[in-house]
């Protein structure tokens, strides 16, 4: 089975290729950004540690005990410390989950499978890979598109996009 890597700066367009490999191919789409939300779900290990570690204040005031994603993206994209050990906490999780995915297509035959993976050269990921996938799109569409999905200011949009890699 080929793994292709798929990944790209924040915004860039990786959803949206995915969704047509997946909706015109065919092709199984395991989105690291799905699973990164799943593992973290109220129950799991790494919703305790996330508490453990940033307090209660980063859930839903709701009682549902979720994550409050916007509280706790303001605090790690301003911080690089504080994004480390969220990626410490989150990222085993998510290798694990995607690694069982993996295992799936391989056992119900699929002859090619497509890892979503933003942060697929920074987590290391790419060892995975046979091919690896990039999106792209200019630094001024980006940023467009940032704020305009996620209804961000520029600063805050500045801030995700200077926590990953340059793509250049
Ligand atoms: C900080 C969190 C709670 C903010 O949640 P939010 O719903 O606002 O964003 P979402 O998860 O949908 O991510 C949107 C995009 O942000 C970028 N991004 C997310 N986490 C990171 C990170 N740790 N470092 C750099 N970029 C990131 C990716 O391009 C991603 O596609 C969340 O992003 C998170 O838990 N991040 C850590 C896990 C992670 O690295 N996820 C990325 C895929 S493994
Ligand atoms: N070719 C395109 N033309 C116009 N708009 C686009 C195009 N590709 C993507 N977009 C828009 O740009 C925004 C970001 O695209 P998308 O969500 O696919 O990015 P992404 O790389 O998956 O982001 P993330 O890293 O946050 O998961 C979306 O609102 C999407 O509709």
């Amino acid at each position: 089975m080929l793994v292709v890597g798929l990944t790209g700066g924040i915004a860039s367009g990786k959803s949206t290729v995915s969704r047509l490999l997946s909706t015109k191919h065919g092709l199984p789409i395991i989105d690291a950004d799905v699973l990164a939300r799943q593992v973290v779900e109220p129950g799991t290990r790494a919703h305790t540690q996330i508490v453990n570690h940033f307090g209660t204040s980063v859930l839903l005031q709701d009682g549902s005990q979720q994550l409050d994603r916007k509280k706790l993206g303001d605090i790690v994209f301003k911080d690089d410390k504080s994004r480390r050990v969220l990626n410490g906490i989150v990222h085993p999780a998510v290798r694990w989950a995607m690694l069982t995915q993996v295992m799936k297509c391989w056992l119900t035959g699929e002859s090619v499978c497509i890892l979503d993976v933003p942060l697929l050269i920074e987590a290391g990921l790419f060892k995975w890979v046979g091919w690896i996938v990039v999106v792209y799109c200019s630094k001024e569409l980006q940023l467009q598109r940032l704020m305009q999905r996620d209804n961000c200011t520029l600063t805050a949009a500045q801030d995700r996009i200077a926590s990953q890699m340059p793509i250049t």
